[in-house]
């Protein structure tokens, strides 16, 4: 059987070389999440190091947004607990998470559409600055995405794949130890599906810890360390992106929501 959303290849060239190292960053046990009769989520188990990048995956409906929200604390756990830095914050909003160190993107960008470029990513820069400081930091931000030629812009005229890398320059403002990416990528061109992956790859070397959902297979799988595969809210199949793609359950998963 042929795994076609899989490709076996590395499709981003100049992948440099990280090394996940340490103890985790962030550790979730046990995480199961319920709403009402629907168990969404059950009893996943994770571990991301500095500089690793955990990759979620799963067919439509597989848990994935539910466990994400679980992790950065939009969404309350049934049962099970998050750690983050060896502190249980299982229980904590995600505003404070945020100024612990945990930022999160959101799939669908919504900025401040009349702020500038630079005020929206201020905004995040406030959390831990003030003044000119503030501005020098979310300026540097700005340079480290890409986006400060944009910085007087109004984000409003921003193009989409500008857009996402606003939305990352808003999380990493906060100066994060651990990146959630909730689809960055997806809908993005190819050149600018490139750019992402290597602004990715350039944040993990520098000892930034990463969760992703994203839907591009072939993305996921040339960027993540570690992959985890849900259906049904339960742990299909996890481990080097490789093997996971190969895994059989995996494979069927996929194959059955095609043709679904
Ligand atoms: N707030 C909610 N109330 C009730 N059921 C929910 C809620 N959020 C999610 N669900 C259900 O939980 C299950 C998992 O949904 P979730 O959105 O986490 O999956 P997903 O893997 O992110 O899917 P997709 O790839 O389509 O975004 C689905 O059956 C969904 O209908």
């Amino acid at each position: 059987m042929t795994t076609p959303e899989f490709p076996a290849v590395t499709p981003f060239p100049g992948q440099p070389v990280h090394a996940p190292q340490g103890p985790p960053l962030l550790t979730a046990e046990g995480i199961t999440v319920r709403f009402g009769g629907v168990t969404a989520v059950k009893d996943i188990s994770l571990a991301v190091r500095p500089g690793e990048i955990l990759g979620l995956i799963g067919p439509n409906g597989a848990g994935k947004t539910t466990l994400f929200n679980a992790l950065t604390g939009f969404a309350r756990p049934s049962a099970g607990r998050v750690t983050f830095d060896g502190r249980d914050v299982t229980q904590v909003p995600p505003q404070a998470r945020a100024r612990l160190g945990m930022a999160r993107t959101f799939q669908v960008e919504r900025p401040f559409e009349n702020l500038s470029v630079l005020e929206n990513v201020l905004v995040a820069s406030f959390l831990h600055h003030r003044g000119r400081v503030a501005e020098d930091q979310a300026y540097a931000v700005l340079e480290r995405v890409g986006l400060a030629d944009r910085a007087a812009q109004p984000a409003a005229e921003l193009n989409l794949a500008r857009r996402r890398r606003l939305e990352l320059a808003k999380a990493l403002a906060l100066e994060p130890r651990l990146l959630f990416l909730d689809e960055s990528i997806a809908g993005l061109n190819p050149p600018a599906q490139q750019e992402m992956v290597a602004l990715i790859r350039s944040l993990v070397q520098s000892g930034l810890g990463v969760v992703m959902v994203e839907h591009i297979m072939h993305v996921i799988m040339s960027l993540s360390d570690h992959v985890i595969c849900m259906a049904f809210g339960e742990l299909l199949a996890e481990g080097e992106p490789q093997a996971v793609a190969a895994h059989p359950d995996v494979i069927r998963a996929y194959l059955g929501d095609d043709h679904d």
